[in-house]
């Protein structure tokens, strides 16, 4: 038995627990220990599924946590570590690049494993929403903001800034710059992510448009940080900067962990493809595990 599986994308890392190799009850005090960097795993989330067997040609449910414990609804990254991890461990029709649904809280992701051996995975993440309660977004007097998010204002402390808010399954907020910085990310970034506005909180991306194909933003995650890469974090700034006529159909996205590939569809439907890798397979130590299985959620 394997109590973990931990892979990365361009430095955005996430531990997967498959309760069909362990029996770690995965709460939020869990993800937690887990994900802490000196008295656990490391990482800045955990996918924990499949929830049920995964069948071909059945959406195969799983769910997602950020380092912080919170549930999120869809991790681009996420997901597409976990299409990985089945090919890894099931093999058969997971591997064989033809694609296959995952299902989060957000709703179904199609994935692909499009090279195995380069660890080259797409996701799917549907049509993003650009639309105030969608995210949610709150006006300044804190009653519901209702209608396009496209470009709008938000003061935070001294700063007006003007944003583009979407939610692709996870709330997000695109600010232009004209350089982004992991110091600015640092610094502005959690003020955003935790701004009274946002009921949800929301991710955040620092934008510089490079060309019309070309993006590089920094990431500050709701839940999890400053990130070195976040999946449906490019997904945000490109379909942002799509909807603002700044970038054609299809773009790469470069994040201090690398670039990705993002494709923004007609219909509007995005889709993400870049490098995945496993880091490690491995078992908690005992005294890790005696901790795991003593958090409050673990011992009711
Ligand atoms: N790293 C993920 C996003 C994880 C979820 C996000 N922090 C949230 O809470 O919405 C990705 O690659 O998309």
């Amino acid at each position: 038995m394997t109590d973990f599986f931990k892979y990365q994308a361009l430095g955005n890392d996430y531990v997967v627990i498959d309760p069909r190799s362990t029996g770690l009850p995965v709460t939020p005090e869990t993800v937690r220990l887990v994900c802490d960097r000196h008295f656990g795993i490391g990482a800045d989330g955990v996918v924990h599924g499949p929830l049920a067997d995964p069948r071909p040609g059945v959406p195969v449910p799983l769910a997602l946590f950020n380092s912080d414990g919170s549930v999120c609804g869809r991790s681009g990254n996420g997901l597409r570590m976990f299409a990985l991890h089945l090919a890894d461990r099931d093999a058969g029709s997971w591997a064989t690049g033809e694609p296959f649904t995952l299902r989060t809280t957000a709703g179904d992701s199609p994935v692909r494993i499009l090279d195995r051996a380069a660890g080259t995975v797409q996701v799917g993440l549907g049509r993003p929403v650009f639309e105030a309660a969608a995210l949610p977004l709150l006006n300044e007097d804190g009653t519901p903001a209702e209608g396009s998010t496209l470009s709008v204002p938000l003061t935070v402390g001294e700063q007006k800034l003007t944003v583009t808010a979407l939610d692709n399954g996870n709330p997000h907020t695109v600010v232009p710059v004209d350089e982004p910085t992991p110091e600015l990310a640092r610094d502005l970034g959690p003020r955003i992510a935790g701004h009274a506005r946002f009921p949800h909180r929301t991710n955040v991306q620092f934008l510089r448009v490079v060309s019309r194909g070309v993006l590089e933003i920094e990431v500050y995650e709701r839940g999890a940080g400053y990130a070195l890469a976040s999946g449906s974090s490019a997904c945000a700034a490109a379909s942002a900067a799509r909807q603002l006529g700044l970038c054609d159909e299809r773009v790469e996205v470069r994040m201090p962990g690398g670039s990705v590939t993002v494709t923004l569809a007609a219909d509007g439907s995005v889709t993400l493809t870049g490098e995945v890798r496993q880091v490690a397979t491995g078992d908690f130590a005992p005294a890790l595990r005696a901790l795991l299985d003593r958090t409050p959620e673990a011992a009711r």
